[in-house]
């Protein structure tokens, strides 16, 4: 919790200011019982009038401050509370933005959206609370115990008596409820993690006809959130029974001594009704204390689970540039795999197993292999989504990891696999290859990726609006406009990651066609699952389990690739037929 005390640090005013005024509500409280009684004493038993009008105007102005002191405080409270949840909320979304792509697969998406929502949620209620509460229900506590022992001491013992055995139960309870709140959030996570891929996979859960099922799991974690919020809810609950049991035995035993103090003359019937007040505060206070304990236990929970995200470091480090390897007189490649291994997880198969390979600048290379083979893995490591876990990727000669990520990136456009746009228009979504560009080279992307038959038919044009994820947007039009949003980039480096996939063979070949007639000439990497794609590549690498088992032109591999061959065949003879 200590690091995310920082973002608090902008309203030490109101983290002081909220407190004191709670502090003087609680003056005025603990002021009540004291003129209650001096109105029974002086007003009520001598049928003075006045008095119990003075004292009535006096009880309603306490009220009135107290009320006055309470509202201010909350004010300070919530405004300390949502400005440091706001700048919380706003470092962990850009620290998840920096982290790189294995740290957020190790901590997955759903809990990175349930720690950014409902964790900070929490953590904002536990400071609202702190600062309200955390000083007021002790000040409260102790001040009517010595309130109690100013009126009467004997009477007073009472309360010595019944406050630790109070204290012990709701502590008691609080200690048994705690670690159940963990577990609490643990359920949460897990629902959230599946309303998630609920939603985002309802089209192919209703393809599938699998809504019952869904249902039934969903059901099920669903229980598991219910019982365990309820089972830790009944055990929150005995608080108020147990403990208003043990204050009205207390209240009995206060009346018995304070009945037997008042008949010898020691104490007053207004100082036995202050007595009986304060012991109702202290109750009050304690079962608050206790919930206020709760939600800062919450809190601390939540914030471990904060402070874990964002002790995370990125593992794209850079590292030292000590290369001496690359030599004046060698035409250097524009990216090169030099004895490349990648493994996701240690106890994992490396998924990339010893790549060696060299694009030269404005080659199309072409990446072939069953799925699964490895092939997105391979690209990935081109704009350091995941660095190599043993040897070396180079561009233009420079081992990546030695530059900064943003260096990396900027070199290059890449359309991924999974089409992905933002809400927004057409246009805003192409300008995220290059805030700048110019109408110009708008126009060259879209007219390269084949965009511009389906944009013009468009009634707004570029202007046109893209929903969320590009709903409103067909497959094979999403994957041109990713295709352009690389371009627009005007790339050193293009990487297609099977994104021509949806477009039938008459648009992709002119998609290929046009990026090869480009005004500049970036190094394409094209991953396909189609010969008919990557035929034309100046090398093409076909890979087999992680591994490049053919490397060579269309013509070299049909003759020495028994991979290759495989492909290629089974897709021809497919055309053939179809034909
Ligand atoms: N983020 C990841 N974490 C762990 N393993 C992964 C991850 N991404 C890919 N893999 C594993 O690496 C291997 C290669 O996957 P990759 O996506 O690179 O294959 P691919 O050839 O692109 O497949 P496809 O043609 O189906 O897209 C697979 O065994 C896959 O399970």
């Amino acid at each position: 919790m200590k690091s995310l005390l920082q973002y608090l640090r902008g309203y030490k005013k109101e983290c002081i200011l909220g407190p004191l005024f709670k502090m003087l509500e609680a003056c005025f409280d603990l002021t009540v019982p004291y003129v209650t009684a001096l109105m029974i004493d002086q007003g009520i038993a001598n049928h003075d009038t006045g008095r119990i009008g003075r004292y009535s105007v006096m009880l309603i102005l306490l009220a009135m401050i107290g009320l006055s002191c309470s509202i201010t405080a909350q004010f300070f409270a919530a405004k300390a509370a949502v400005g440091f949840a706001t700048k919380l909320r706003h470092a962990l979304f850009s620290h998840i933005e920096t982290l790189s792509f294995d740290k957020v697969d190790q901590v997955g998406t759903s809990t990175l959206i349930t720690r950014m929502t409902s964790d900070i949620n929490q953590l904002q209620n536990g400071v609202n609370m702190a600062i309200r509460l955390f000083l007021r229900s002790p000040f409260i506590v102790f001040g009517a115990v010595i309130c109690a022992l100013m009126i009467d001491l004997k009477a007073a013992l009472v309360f010595v008596a019944v406050i630790p055995l109070l204290a012990v139960v709701v502590f008691g309870i609080m200690g048994i409820s705690m670690p159940l709140y963990k577990k609490v959030q643990q359920a949460l996570d897990k629902v959230l993690e599946s309303t998630r891929e609920n939603l985002t996979g309802v089209r192919v859960i209703r393809a599938f006809h699998r809504e019952e099922e869904e249902k039934q799991q969903y059901g099920k974690k669903n229980d598991t959130l219910a019982s365990a919020q309820l089972f830790v809810g009944r055990i929150a609950a005995l608080t108020n029974p147990v403990t208003y049991v043990m204050i009205n035995l207390a209240l009995v035993v206060l009346l018995q001594v304070s009945g037997i103090r008042v008949n010898v003359g020691a104490l007053t019937q207004g100082e036995v009704v202050a007595l009986v007040n304060y012991l109702s505060q202290i109750l009050v206070e304690l079962i608050k204390l206790a919930n206020v304990i709760v939600v800062e236990n919450k809190a601390l929970a939540c914030a471990a689970r904060i402070e874990s995200v964002l002790k995370k470091k990125s593992s794209l480090d850079i590292i030292e540039d000590k290369d001496t390897e690359q030599t004046a007189n060698h035409v250097i490649p524009k990216v090169s795999f030099e004895n490349v291994s990648l493994c996701y997880n240690e106890s994992a198969e490396p998924s990339i197993e010893n790549v060696n390979f060299e694009a030269m600048a404005g080659e199309t290379i072409g990446i072939i292999g069953g799925t699964g083979s490895g092939k997105s893995s391979l690209i990935h490591m081109i704009p350091r989504f995941y660095d190599a876990t043993k040897g070396t990727v180079r561009i233009d000669g420079k081992d990546v990891r030695t530059m900064p990520v943003e260096a990396v990136r900027q070199k290059i456009g890449i359309a991924l696999q999974k089409a992905v746009l933002f809400k927004g228009t057409i246009k805003e979504n192409l300008l995220w290859g290059n805030e700048n560009a110019t109408q110009q080279e708008l126009d060259e992307a879209i007219e390269a990726s084949q965009a511009l038959e389906f944009i013009d038919k468009k009634e707004n044009g570029l202007e046109s609006v893209v929903e969320q994820g590009g709903r409103n947007l067909s497959g094979g039009q999403k994957q041109r406009l990713t295709v352009a949003r690389a371009l627009v980039r005007r790339p050193e480096i293009l990487i297609l990651d099977d994104s021509t996939s949806a477009l039938d063979y008459a648009t992709d070949a002119k998609l290929r066609s046009a990026i090869k007639h480009l005004s500049y000439h970036p190094t394409v990497f094209m991953v396909s699952q189609r010969t008919s794609s990557i035929r034309h590549a100046d090398k093409i690498l076909v890979l087999d389990d992680g591994q490049v088992v053919g490397i060579g032109t269309h013509d070299e591999l049909l003759k020495n690739c028994e991979v290759y061959q495989e492909i290629h065949y089974s897709q021809y003879q497919k055309e053939e037929k179809r034909a």
